[in-house]
């Protein structure tokens, strides 16, 4: 089974090696070219130094004399095969490069362009992890035995060229070389083979033990806090000594292989020479033939390694050409329609859900696993495990949807207000996702000005509405960067406007640098309140045409909340100008807006509130009307008013100490 697992490997790992050389057959031949030459003159060194000694040195020795023109010739000669092997050296070596390099590069962006053509589902049975080692790890690994491909490739060739050559020297002599160069290959094939799994074993150890560490950073706040420092310690101690382990096994291994590597050719040129004596004695060879043989198989051994180089690598090229296969070759994205809305038409958007049903695909249960035996297994998936991340449970394809929404219809006019109400679980961030084409329906319909968003191009989709999520997220760059992420047309003046909107040009008109203030990775320089705001005006810069907020503003003071929305409705008069700094620009046209909204004051400022629950819309209407018709919502906003009440008690006993940090003063120049 191992056996006939091994071969598979091999055959599918050729397989890959050849879609390599079909995607950059010049390069190959260049990588290969170089390397012929190079292996050719190792043969043809050999053969030199036979002829100086056989030619020159002897007879010198036998004459007392040297012959100065053979000696300056040998001296050429010698010379002229170094520095062809140079020379094919730096052809194998800037091909070998140039293709592993421009393979790496081209299947990247293969990679991550198929990351941003795949749907959320797709994304969200994928973790982050293993995108990350997709694109890095196995884009590596699968592209791993291109490196020393070519030089195995010209060791071929020699080893071909030398038993010919062989031969034709002298067939007894040849004998040897039949004994030595098979029995050669046959101990780098075992050696490869013994060497593969506990080579992954060992890189799968060093993910486990960066991802301990990563982790145990990144929980710092945790650890400390409950005290689990000790425990942290020993958990990564465990894993480093696995990795101690793995690494000593692959050691150990080389300790036993690497001197019979060695030692065969030697054995080799001890036989060429007993065997050649005779040979010599019967007048067979000649002492030039006997010499060139014996070198021969001195320099012999260094480049018969290279066909163990490629064949170890093998079972991990296989690995991650599957695993990116599996990305490249996966369905489900949503193709963009050909419809575009006018670009120039500022007016909000009506945005109408009609009899929308959706459910989120499920997985089935993961078949269990068994853990590879450390350092013995040679199937592919022990060896090759993916490298760079741990070990880790993917989620399996989706079996079937489980219906999230049921006949949700419901209606943004242009230029209004509607707030989404629910308890948690009904389906609001869900009706969000559909708004914005995160996913697309099962039945029903979503448009935005009459037009269904699935015939929408990306671009139309992504110029008419703009959605700000709960959770939000801020690139590690300045606060200019953040708002306008490289969009054309937005000017500073535009950013001033969209940040004066959400309430956030306070903040920042105090900051140390301005626009031009460093944000931190995922903006770690801000509180949350700031973050958020931060991503509102993002979306506001873009001047959409209809708003989703998700619970946007939830880490923002009730009072900025209400003022933001105010703003956003139209309301010029209500936010704050805390600084005056501000650019001039110009306020971004009022949008319809579609709000997740959890604060009494937030549903209060809807035009019309949609309250949800299990995924149907039970109740539509004012805030008014819904109070004394649906008792559900009752319930749910006198929760959030009782709530809210309490947290505004609690912010009553936690008035910032004064010298806050500037960066955090936001918060109070705003509220
Ligand atoms: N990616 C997903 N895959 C599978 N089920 C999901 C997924 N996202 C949400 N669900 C399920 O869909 C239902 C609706 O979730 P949704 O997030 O839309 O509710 P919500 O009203 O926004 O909740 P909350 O107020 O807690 O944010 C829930 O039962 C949830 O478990």
């Amino acid at each position: 089974m191992a056996g006939k697992t091994s071969r598979d490997v091999l055959i599918r790992g050729i397989r890959v090696l050849g879609h390599a050389v079909r995607e950059e057959p010049r390069i190959f031949a260049v990588a290969v070219g170089g390397s012929v030459l190079y292996h050719l003159l190792i043969i043809g060194s050999a053969y030199v130094v036979g002829a100086v000694v056989g030619e020159v040195v002897v007879p010198a020795l036998e004459s007392g004399q040297a012959d100065t023109r053979a000696v300056v010739l040998s001296a050429v000669a010698l010379v002229a095969v170094s520095l062809g092997r140079v020379l094919g050296m730096f052809g194998r070596r800037l091909g070998a490069g140039f293709m592993q390099y421009r393979l790496q590069a081209s299947y990247r962006r293969r990679i991550t362009r198929r990351y941003l053509e795949l749907p959320l589902s797709w994304h969200q049975r994928h973790a982050t992890g293993t995108l990350l080692s997709n694109a890095n790890s196995d884009v590596e690994a699968a592209w791993f035995p291109i490196a020393p491909l070519p030089f195995a490739v010209g060791t071929l060739v020699m080893l071909v060229v030398a038993m010919g050559s062989l031969l034709v020297t002298d067939w007894v002599l040849a004998l040897v070389g039949v004994a030595i160069f098979p029995a050669l290959f046959a101990l780098n094939v075992v050696y490869s083979r013994r060497m593969a799994p506990r080579q992954a074993r060992a890189q799968q150890m060093r993910a486990q033990v960066s991802a301990i560490a990563h982790e145990s950073f990144d929980g710092a706040l945790v650890v400390k806090t409950m005290g689990q420092e000790a425990r942290e310690t020993n958990r990564f101690a465990a894993q480093a000594g696995e990795l101690r382990d793995a690494l000593i096994s692959v050691g150990r291994l080389r300790g036993v292989f690497d001197p019979m590597l060695e030692t065969l050719p030697s054995l080799g040129t001890v036989a060429v020479l007993l065997v050649g004596a005779v040979r010599l004695s019967q007048g067979a060879v000649t002492i030039t033939e006997l010499v060139s043989v014996a070198f021969l198989f001195t320099v012999l051994a260094f480049p018969v390694r290279a066909i163990g180089w490629v064949l170890a690598e093998l079972p991990r090229s296989v690995a991650g050409w599957d695993r990116l296969q599996a990305v490249l070759t996966a369905t489900g994205e949503m193709a963009y329609g050909n419809t575009t809305l006018d670009p120039q038409d500022g007016r909000p958007a009506t945005l109408v859900f009609d009899r929308v049903s959706f459910g989120y695909p499920v997985a089935e249960p993961a078949p269990a696993t068994a853990p590879a035996e450390p350092g013995l297994s040679t199937e592919p998936e022990a060896a090759a495990r993916p490298v760079g991340v741990p070990e880790r449970a993917e989620v399996p394809e989706p079996a079937g949807p489980v219906p999230v929404l049921h006949d949700v219809s419901f209606t943004v006019p242009a230029g209004r207000t509607v707030a989404l109400v629910g308890p948690t679980g009904s389906g609001k961030s869900t009706i969000v996702s559909l708004a914005v084409r995160l996913v697309d329906p099962d039945a029903g319909s979503v448009t935005v000005d009459g037009v269904d968003v699935r015939s929408l191009t990306a671009a139309s989709l992504a110029g008419t509405s703009a959605l700000v999520a709960q959770v939000p997220f801020v690139f590690d760059d300045t606060i200019r960067a953040n708002v306008t992420l490289d969009r054309e047309g937005i000017t500073d003046d535009d950013v001033w406007a969209a940040l004066r909107l959400a309430e956030a040009d306070g903040f920042v008109a105090v900051l140390p640098d301005g626009l031009d203030t460093l944000v931190g990775e995922r903006g770690a320089a801000l509180s949350g309140g700031q973050r958020q705001r931060l991503t509102l005006a993002r979306a506001l810069a873009g001047r959409p045409r209809l708003l989703v907020l998700d619970d946007a503003t939830s880490a923002v003071d009730p009072r900025v909340e209400a003022a933001i929305l105010a703003a956003l409705r139209g309301d010029r008069s209500t936010p704050s100008d805390a600084t005056g700094t501000a650019g001039a620009g110009e306020l971004p046209p009022g949008a319809s807006i579609l709000v997740v909204a959890y604060r009494r004051a937030t549903i209060a400022l809807a035009d019309e509130v949609v309250y949800v629950e299990h995924g149907r819309v039970v109740g539509r209407g004012t805030h008014a009307t819904l109070l004394g018709s649906t008792p559900g919502y009752a319930a749910l906003v006198t929760a959030y008013e009782r709530a809210e009440a309490e947290r505004e008690r609690e912010r009553a006993y936690e008035e910032p100490a004064p010298g806050t940090p500037a960066i955090r003063q936001g918060e109070e120049v705003d509220a």
